[in-house]
């Protein structure tokens, strides 16, 4: 089980948002575990902490830090905490790496050998640095955006109160890793913070920590409101640390999760009957591929503006869908997306129609071990002249790729290609497709067109998570007439 759906089962099983650091501290050991042997003190007071509170909590969160202080004793305290945790328990292993040149030997060494579920990284080296703790598929990472110390505001807040930093990671780090695999890490007392970077991330795991800091003023019910996605879950709340030197641990946590479960429910009746207005989009039917939907938003091949089409038109986007050779995660999802179609339809090759979709299907070549052909755009003067590139049997049935539908004017033009040497083409597969009756016009020439999404699904998503504003939803629905 991968980790989201693992810590979904967790916060379902214990019905919780608390997770709890597991931190072999010594200023923090309460007075009644201390003997001559620090370790030893250390592991019975964890492994306790463990015990009372395996079933009121989703997650535990071992900080490296602490064990790393201990020395090599240290280090083995960290297995035997680790082994103490009940398996079905996520555990996020804080360690904020962000050393680049030792980036894969170290997200084997957490999932491989320390078997962590998640792992907290820095930012500041970016994506290269992300990129190897990703290969591993049922692990995840959560990124710092922000921390609460006051000596971090020089850096965190700048450059302007628009756009700081710590936004601009979150920004950037939706391009790195899908929801299920990159969470936040997001230290802040403040609900305004929370709340922006919800704004701006709406479908990322936020994992909360310092919201304690603030002491009595706390007012748990605004942290909820602010950093919870529109489940109501999609946000991690820590235990306060001072909780954990108390007797009776297990009873204080229990009344903690019920104030935070009160506070939800709360929050969610006063947002369901309260007189706002809300978009006529349902936020709870989200799109199967809102990830890949968000992701290609996000890489700068959907576009909102006015765009003269080849027709003449001017349509209220532009969808530029050769940019996601530049980004080779996107580009991997988009693949996989056009597969599971291809999967269910019988062809002996694949065409590609130039130039746009032949990246895209020369992927999907190497990916089904299908072989690939393309009819050119215009035929050489010179050399072979040939039509069709590549090499192919007449009689041979060609499924045809291409990257949108408009009119379905080119991939038309490149069928009828095809068809003119001799082959059968039936399917049409296209990852978006713009409606208005071109599957149907398809139909009439005896083409079965089958696409991802449409761009229906795609301005409602981006809307739905806060990508585009109300005009450029609306703008979008007239132009669709
Ligand atoms: O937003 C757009 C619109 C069109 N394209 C390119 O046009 C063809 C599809 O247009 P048809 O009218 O169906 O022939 C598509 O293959 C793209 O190459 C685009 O990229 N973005």
């Amino acid at each position: 089980m991968n980790f989201f759906d693992k810590l979904q089962a967790s916060i379902f099983q214990n019905q919780s948002l608390l997770f709890v650091g597991l931190d072999p501290n010594p200023e923090l050991l309460p007075a009644d575990y201390k003997s001559e042997d620090i370790i030893a003190d250390l592991h019975n007071w964890l492994e306790s902490i463990i015990r009372e509170t395996a079933d009121f909590v989703c997650a535990y969160k071992p900080t490296l830090g602490f064990y790393e202080a201990l020395g090599v004793p240290g280090l083995e305290l960290l297995e035997k905490t680790l082994a103490a945790i009940p398996s079905h328990i996520p555990i996020i292993l804080d360690a904020k790496h962000s050393d680049l040149n030792t980036s894969s030997v170290f997200a084997r060494r957490v999932f491989t050998q320390l078997n962590v579920d998640a792992v907290t990284l820095s930012p500041y080296t970016g994506q290269d640095h992300v990129a190897p703790f990703l290969v591993y598929l049922d692990q995840a990472v959560f990124i710092l955006c922000c921390t609460s110390n006051a000596g971090a505001e020089a850096l965190q807040k700048y450059p302007t109160e628009e756009l700081p930093l710590y936004l601009q990671v979150v920004k950037e780090s939706r391009n790195w890793g899908t929801p299920e695999q990159l969470g936040l890490e997001v230290g802040t007392t403040n609900p305004e913070i929370l709340a922006r970077i919800r704004s701006v991330a709406p479908e990322r795991l936020i994992m909360a920590r310092s919201i304690w800091a603030g002491g009595s003023n706390i007012n748990i019910k605004e942290i909820l409101a602010a950093g919870l996605n529109s489940h109501g879950d999609g946000l991690l709340i820590p235990v306060p640390q001072d909780m954990f030197s108390q007797p009776k641990l297990a009873d204080h946590i229990q009344s903690l999760r019920a104030e935070i479960n009160q506070a939800k429910s709360e929050i969610f009746s006063e947002t369901s009957t309260c007189a706002v207005w809300l978009p006529d989009v349902s936020v709870v039917n989200l799109h199967p591929q809102q990830d890949l939907i968000l992701k290609l938003y996000d890489v700068g091949c959907i576009m909102f503006g006015s765009f003269v089409q080849a027709s003449g038109a001017t349509f209220p986007y532009y969808i530029d869908l050769r940019k996601i050779i530049s980004n080779p995660q996107v580009f991997n999802q988009v693949l996989t997306a056009y597969e599971k179609i291809l999967n269910s339809l019988e062809f002996d090759r694949l065409a590609g129609i130039p130039y746009g979709s032949l990246p895209t299907a020369t992927g999907l070549s190497l990916r089904l071990h299908c072989p690939l052909i393309f009819p050119r755009k215009e035929v050489k003067a010179h050399g072979t002249r040939r039509l069709i590139e590549g090499n192919f049997d007449p009689g041979e049935t060609v499924a045809v790729v291409d990257d949108i539908l408009i009119t379905g004017k080119s991939v038309m033009e490149g069928a009828e290609k095809l068809k003119s040497a001799g082959l059968n083409v039936r399917d049409i597969i296209v990852l978006i497709d713009h409606e208005q009756g071109v599957k149907a016009r398809l139909l009439d020439h005896g083409y079965q067109a089958h696409s991802v999404f449409t761009l229906a699904e795609i301005t409602e998503t981006l809307y739905q998570c806060g990508r585009i504003n109300q005009a450029q939803f609306l703008a979008f629905r007239e132009s669709q007439g």
